[in-house]
């Protein structure tokens, strides 16, 4: 990019230099046709128009020293150039002192007129010398700009395609980064969802019935409101595995799960203990008479048979319940307490509950 800024600015310098060889040779021919109509007429207002044509050739020489040093492959002819137009004004002035003193019949005048010729060939065979080199640095520099400019051009293009190429790459990389985070993401909170649920019924399993108890024993102790807990076995099970399979054990299993949930609050928590043992944990209540109401719904789920793949299984419930504070302090104490009381339920005739024994 610099390259083409210099290239452009030479290219500037010459053209500006082309136009001062004219404007020089023009204002020597002005200098000298008032000279010549000076020494015709020997009116003095020709003297106005070579005294123009001088000032303007003095401003143009100016500028030829300038460039000299910038354009040094023209340097030295501009120096010479500046040299001889400075002795063609002499001898015009040279030429005008003799018309002064001597008239205009003088015999000096030819010889000043031959030698103004002569020195105007050489001035003009510098300037169209030097004009030629011009010319042809001119062509050297557009060649060079116009090279730098297709490489400029094809350096762009390089230089989006490799932004463009990184973009891609980037968004492709953070994409990739962010479906690995999506991934591993859910992984874990299946692993997680594992850690704390049954598999067969979706239901939270025996370690989530701790968690959750821990954590509503704490509120229970800090309100002072009670909590309860069903310790629930189905009846019969083991003779619907042995009749049916176990298979249809399982089906039945998750069939079961399903009819609690109907008769659930949300603020009831349902776990599968392990094997045919669920877990209820009732929280919000105002009297063990909502307890007693909740037990006979569980136990009426199974007054009809329960029909699993279309056929009708003939089970029960047995149930346990123990009350936080009435029953115990502590959670393992009434973990205890509430699977006591379900065996209780089982040795009076199953299909029942029972409360822990005062
Ligand atoms: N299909 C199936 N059976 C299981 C699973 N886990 C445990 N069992 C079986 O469930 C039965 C539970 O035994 P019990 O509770 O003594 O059987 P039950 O017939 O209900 O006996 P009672 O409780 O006295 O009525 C056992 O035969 C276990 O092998 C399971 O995930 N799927």
């Amino acid at each position: 990019m610099y390259q083409l800024v210099y290239y452009s600015e030479l290219k500037d310098l010459v053209d500006r230099q082309r136009y001062d060889i004219v404007a020089l040779g023009k204002a020597i021919t002005n200098a000298e046709s008032g000279q010549r109509g000076y020494l015709l007429t020997g009116h003095t207002l020709f003297l106005d128009t070579m005294e123009q044509g001088r000032m303007e050739a003095k401003s143009v020489m100016a500028r030829f020293d300038q460039h000299a040093n910038q354009l040094t492959e023209i340097g030295p002819q501009l120096k010479r150039i500046n040299q001889l137009v400075h002795e063609k004004f002499d001898v015009m002035d040279r030429g005008i002192q003799v018309q002064l003193s001597a008239g205009s019949y003088a015999s000096h005048l030819s010889l000043s007129k031959d030698k103004g010729h002569v020195l105007m060939m050489q001035i003009n065979h510098l300037l169209s010398e030097a004009d030629g080199k011009l010319e042809s640095l001119r062509a050297d520099y557009e060649q060079q700009i116009r090279e730098r400019m297709v490489a400029s051009v094809l350096g762009a293009i390089l230089l989006g395609m490799l932004i463009i190429s990184v973009l891609i790459f980037s968004y492709r990389s953070t994409m990739h980064l962010i479906e690995q985070v999506i991934k591993n993401q859910a992984v874990a909170e299946q692993l997680s969802h594992h850690a704390e649920h049954d598999l067969l019924t979706g239901l939270p399993n025996r370690r989530s019935v701790d968690t959750h108890l821990h954590h509503i024993h704490q509120l229970a102790r800090n309100t002072s409101r009670p909590f309860a807990i069903f310790f629930m076995d189905l009846d019969g099970f083991k003779k619907v595995n042995d009749e049916y399979g176990h298979a249809l054990g399982d089906a039945l299993l998750v069939e079961v799960a399903s009819l609690f949930k109907k008769v659930l609050r949300q603020t009831d928590f349902l776990a599968r203990q392990g094997g045919d043992e669920f877990v209820l944990v009732v929280s919000i209540y105002l009297h063990r008479a909502e307890l007693i109401q909740l037990a006979q719904r569980l136990i009426q789920l199974f007054a009809e048979p329960v029909m699993v793949r279309n056929i009708p299984i003939e089970i029960g419930v047995s149930i346990g319940i123990a009350e936080y504070p009435h029953h115990g302090q502590q959670i393992k104490q009434l973990l205890l307490a509430a699977d006591k009381a379900m065996y209780d339920s089982k040795k009076n005739g199953k299909n029942r509950y029972s409360f822990v024994a005062e």
